[in-house]
């Protein structure tokens, strides 16, 4: 029995018609590493500005397990800092979770999580979100000028500090918050009021789970 093929699409597919015709954009995605304990509205802010501003596909919010430069204080369980930074950024489609750094526990190098991910996502192109304070600390981080050939640090300002750095920045212009997750933990141990400087929701899980009252 002979067979007959007619072709009604063409062989090629769209990324090879991309990549021919010289098309092939990698995706362009924020990451935003942070301990987030807990997540506040200057991160959000900073996170769609940056997000906005630069036209990335997705800003990822990406809380560590063991931040490399210090012992967090009054550190609470993983568990309940992604609750929170699900519940803030719920109902915005640029913003998403990446959990890589939580799943392989241990102190949460930069450099070696960022090398994981462009090893599972080689087409893409990573900027990493930081505030002026970490922008200063960045001689410090670990094997720094490796980091630096593998993504692009994006700065934002921070009330309280004078950025300065001898690495590659690009500097977004984002209205300067002086909100910060240690004032946050101060709030609710005198009582004070969290609203409008932490999305109510998070508001909520905090006072239902009763964290940082003691
Ligand atoms: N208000 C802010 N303005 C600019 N950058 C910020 C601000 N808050 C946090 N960041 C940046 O976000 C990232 C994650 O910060 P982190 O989760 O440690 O929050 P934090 O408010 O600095 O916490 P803490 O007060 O406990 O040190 C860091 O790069 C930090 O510089
Ligand atoms: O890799 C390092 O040496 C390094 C040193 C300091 C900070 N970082 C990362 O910077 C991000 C912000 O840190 P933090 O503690 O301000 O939340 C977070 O993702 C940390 O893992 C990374």
């Amino acid at each position: 029995m002979s067979q007959t093929t007619t072709l009604t699409q063409p062989v090629i597919s769209v990324a090879m018609r991309e990549q021919i015709l010289g098309l092939d954009r990698k995706k362009q995605v924020g990451i935003f590493g942070g301990t987030f304990n807990p997540v506040h509205n200057g991160h959000l802010i900073m996170a769609e500005q940056v997000g906005t501003q630069l036209g990335l596909e997705k800003v990822f919010f990406m809380p560590d397990n063991k931040p490399p430069h210090r012992d967090p204080k009054r550190a609470i369980e993983a568990k309940d800092r992604v609750e929170m930074l699900k519940r803030a950024i719920a109902g915005n489609p640029l913003f998403a979770l990446e959990l890589i750094e939580i799943r392989r526990g241990g102190v949460s190098y930069s450099y070696e999580t960022m090398l994981a991910l462009k090893k599972l996502h080689p087409d893409t192109d990573y900027y990493f979100i930081i505030g002026a304070d970490m922008v200063n600390y960045l001689p410090k981080w670990s094997r720094i000028d490796e980091l630096v050939k593998l993504v692009t640090f994006v700065g934002v300002k921070r009330p309280g500090y004078t950025p300065s750095s001898q690495y590659p920045v690009l500097w977004v212009d984002a209205p300067g918050i002086d909100i910060s997750s240690t004032d946050i933990r101060h709030r609710v141990q005198t009582g004070q009021s969290l609203r409008y400087l932490v999305p109510d929701p998070v508001i909520d899980y905090i006072q239902q789970e009763g964290l940082y009252f003691d």
